[in-house]
C-alpha cells in the first residue's frame, strides 16, 4: 500500500542513506503482539476460499501463523532460501528511486510500526500488517518474486522515462488490488485487499465494483483512489501469465503510446473490456 503522503526527501534521524532503520523487534510491547495477533485471526479465518493458493502457500511456508510481530531477521532467513528475498525496516514511505532499488535488489520495505487499537480497519500508511502480512507471502512465491525484482527495475527505468504514474497504476492494480482467476473461482492476491477484513469480502462478494480482465496498457491508463475501496479490480489468468506479459514487453513504446492519451477515469468500462463483472458502483455512491 503506498501513496507518497508526506514523503521526506532525506533519510529521518537513525535511518541509513538507503532508508532503511533497525527493526527493533524486541521493543515491541504486549500490546503491539497483540495487535498483529487480532489481525492475523481475523484474516487466517476469512481467507480460506479467498485468497490465491500461492498466497496461502506462503503464508504457511513462512510460518507467520506464529504469534507476534515477525522478526525480521529471522522471516529473512526463511524467505532468502525460498526465493532470495528479505524483509528490511523502514520508517515510512521511501522516495520513490529507493524504493524501487530495494526492489530491484529482492528486498522488500516494510514499516516496522503497528497500528493502534483504534485504527484495526483501516490506515492509510503502509503499517507492518499489511507490508508483512499483505505483501510478504507472495515473495515466497517463485514466479511472483521474479516479477516484483522485474517491477523494481522497471521503476528505475520509468523514472527516466517519465512514466512513474502509469508504473505505478500496474503496481496498484497487482500488487496491492490484483485478483487472480483460478481453477475454482476468482481468488486475492493483492496486498491492500488481503491485509483488510472488509476489503476481502467486498473485493469477491460485492456487485459494487468493475471486475474487469488484466490488459498492460488499459491498466496503465486507468486511475484509482486510495482513500476507499476500489471501484475497480483487474483479474490476471495467472501469475505466468502476468509475468510473461510485463518481462516480454517493451515498456518504452508502451509509454510513448499511451503518454499522450487522457486517462481513464476509474469506474469506466470501455468497449474494448474483458468484462467480468459489470459494478453497480452501488457502495462508492453511497460515499459521502
Ligand atoms: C513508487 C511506488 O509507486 C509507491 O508509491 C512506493 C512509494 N514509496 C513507498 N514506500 C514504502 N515504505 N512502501 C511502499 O509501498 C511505497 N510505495
Ligand atoms: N518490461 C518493463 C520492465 C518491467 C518488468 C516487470 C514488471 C514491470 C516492469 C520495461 O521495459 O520497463
Ligand atoms: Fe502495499
Amino acid at each position: 500500500m503506498a501513496q507518497d503522503t508526506h514523503v521526506l526527501d532525506r533519510p529521518p534521524e537513525g535511518a541509513s542513506a538507503d532508508w532503511t532503520i533497525p527493526q527493533n523487534w524486541q521493543a515491541y510491547t504486549a500490546e503491539e503482539h497483540a495487535t498483529w495477533d487480532i489481525l492475523f485471526e481475523r484474516q487466517a479465518k476469512l481467507l480460506p476460499g479467498r485468497a490465491s493458493g500461492a498466497f496461502l502457500k506462503g503464508l504457511d511456508a513462512l510460518r507467520l501463523s506464529e504469534s507476534g510481530i515477525p522478526n525480521f531477521e529471522e522471516l529473512s532467513e526463511r524467505l532468502m532460501k525460498l526465493t532470495g528475498w528479505q524483509v528490511v525496516a523502514v520508517p515510512g514511505l521511501v522516495p520513490d528511486e529507493v524504493f524501487f532499488d530495494h526492489m530491484a535488489n529482492r528486498r522488500f520495505v516494510a514499516g516496522n510500526f503497528i497500528r493502534r487499537p483504534d485504527q484495526l480497519d483501516y490506515l492509510q500508511e503502509p503499517d507492518v500488517f499489511h507490508d508483512v502480512f499483505g505483501h510478504v507471502p507472495m515473495l515466497a512465491d517463485p514466479v511472483f518474486a521474479d516479477y516484483l525484482e522485474a517491477y523494481g527495475r522497471g521503476g528505475v527505468r520509468a523514472i527516466e522515462l517519465g512514466a512513474l504514474k502509469q508504473l505505478g497504476r500496474l503496481y496498484w492494480y497487482t500488487v496491492e488490488f490484483g485478483l487472480v482467476q483460478e481453477a475454482e473461482g476468482l481468488r486475492i492476491y493483492g496486498a491492500g485487499i488481503v491485509s483488510s477484513s472488509a476489503e476481502s469480502r467486498f473485493a469477491l462478494d460485492d456487485p459494487s465494483p468493475n471486475r474487469i480482465g488484466f490488459d498492460l496498457a488499459r491498466v496503465m491508463r486507468t486511475e484509482y483512489r486510495i482513500d476507499d475501496f476500489q471501484q475497480n479490480y483487474f483479474v490476471i489468468p495467472s501469475f505466468d501469465e502476468l509475468l510473461r506479459v510485463t518481462i516480454e514487453t517493451d515498456f518504452a513504446p508502451l509509454y510513448e503510446e499511451i503518454l499522450p492519451l487522457p486517462d481513464i477515469p476509474v469506474a469506466e468500462i470501455l468497449p474494448g473490456d474483458a468484462v467480468i463483472t459489470q459494478g453497480t458502483q452501488e457502495y462508492a455512491r453511497s460515499r459521502p
